[in-house]
């Protein structure tokens, strides 16, 4: 598929920064909306930090939350987040959010063309790993999705799940499932092996660091009307997740029996943060739905940006994100390709992952010399590092 123009870089090296006009020109999810209304502009406070001063919300907008969040499915109500505070953590993100919207709010991207939830060959909605029910009263749940292109996934994609676990159970959130979505092929990027590849690495990196997060391929799968695969903005991703969950799959049952919508955010890094206050990259419509309607869990990265420089042009959304710490890393899939096609061995990829690339020569790794497969030619999971740390909800 021809793209359309290339992909524009930031002074970050890893960041991402493809200029989203650039899959299918049929499919009307491919490009930028020109204009859009604006959602409606929400309260602006800072944004949570670990140690900030806890706050006591005993919330009178949550009659906001109530009115604003009924569902089309009678069993649905809103549950109103209580958010409480525990360990010195302060949970401001729903106090500090707009109300919300019954239904998806005005200043949505144009639909793509194609009912969202289409059906591929194959395809089911991923939600083995879904908490269908509240363990603890008085939380909302809280599904994260981390879109990336995933090649290769590293163990810091997959311990970004676990550190924001941590933190958002220290508020008013209970996690109830995580999703890695991968992009599609037509995303811009020079660095994007085949995206079943990217499925299949994938996996193995949940198998291997016993994460529960599901990998929900739709994005990859999508086609346009000549088969063409299309890109899915993540406004998109973000639209028919939440649709999925809370409307097909009609939400989470709380400890009461009643069930509510589960609140979906964004799971990203810094500096993907720091490229959503360019429009080039970033419809600013989609930055409304994204960041204004749904929220986001931004992990620090320091060795890219300075987390001030992402959140500081994004501070009208504030009160829907959350800024999650981070130790000092250089975890990168770009390092870990430069690895790889120097003939070394990268050590940030979970083992499975590494030798799924050798397996398969990805990135312009050699054969492997000493093959870690199974008698069938897979890589054998016994040969593994050791664990990262995991999700604890399930
Ligand atoms: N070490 C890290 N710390 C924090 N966030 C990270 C880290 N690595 C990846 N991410 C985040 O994970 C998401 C998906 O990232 P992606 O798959 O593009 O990995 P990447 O390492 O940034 O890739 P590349 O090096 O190929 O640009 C992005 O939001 C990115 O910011
Ligand atoms: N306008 C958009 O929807 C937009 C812009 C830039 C990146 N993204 C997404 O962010 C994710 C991470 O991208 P990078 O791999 O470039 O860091 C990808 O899933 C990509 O699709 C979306």
């Amino acid at each position: 598929m021809e793209l359309l123009h290339n992909k524009r870089r930031l002074s970050s090296p890893s960041s991402a920064v493809a200029d989203l006009a650039l899959a299918s020109p049929s499919s009307s999810s491919s490009s930028i909306p020109s204009s859009s209304t604006s959602l409606s502009s929400p309260r602006s406070v800072s944004v949570s930090l670990v140690n900030q001063q806890i706050q006591n919300h005993s919330h009178s907008h949550n009659h906001n939350h109530n009115h604003n969040y009924t569902h089309t499915h009678n069993k649905i109500h809103n549950h109103p987040p209580n958010l409480t505070t525990m360990g010195g953590i302060a949970a401001d993100v729903f106090a500090s959010s707009p109300p919300r919207p019954t239904n998806l709010p005005t200043g949505t991207p144009t639909p793509p063309p194609e009912p969202m939830s289409e059906p591929y060959h194959g395809y089911s909605f991923p939600h083995n790993r879904l908490k269908r029910r509240l363990t603890h009263p008085n939380k909302t749940p809280l599904v994260l999705v981390s879109c990336g292109s995933f090649s290769p996934p590293t163990s810091l994609h997959m311990s970004m799940f676990s550190v924001a676990e941590s933190y958002a159970e220290r508020t008013g959130f209970e996690l109830v499932g995580s999703y890695m979505s991968p992009c599609s092929d037509t995303y811009g990027k020079s660095s994007l092996v085949p995206a079943h590849h990217r499925i299949n690495m994938c996996r193995l990196a949940i198998e291997q660091t016993n994460s529960n997060a599901m990998i929900d391929d739709w994005e990859t799968l999508r086609r346009d009307e000549a088969g063409r695969p299309v890109y899915t903005r993540t406004a998109d991703v973000l639209k028919r997740l939440d649709e999925q969950l809370n409307d097909v799959l009609g939400g989470i049952q709380t400890l009461d029996g009643t069930f509510v919508r589960a609140r979906v955010m964004l799971l990203i890094g810094a500096d993907l943060a720091l490229t959503m206050s360019d429009p080039k990259v970033w419809a600013p419509a989609d930055i409304d739905v994204l960041l204004g309607y749904y929220g986001a869990f931004i992990v620090e990265r320091p060795a890219l940006c300075a987390t001030q420089d992402a959140i500081q042009p994004l501070k009208k959304y504030h009160g829907n994100i959350m800024v999650v710490p981070s130790f000092q890393n250089d975890v990168s899939s770009t390092k870990a390709r430069a690895q790889i096609r120097n003939g070394e061995v990268a050590q940030d990829l979970p083992r499975s992952v590494y030798d799924y690339i050798k397996l398969h020569h990805l990135y312009g790794s050699a054969p492997p010399k000493d093959r870690h497969v199974d008698k069938n030619g897979k890589p054998d999971l016994e040969m593994v590092s050791p664990r990262l740390p995991v999700a604890s909800h399930r």
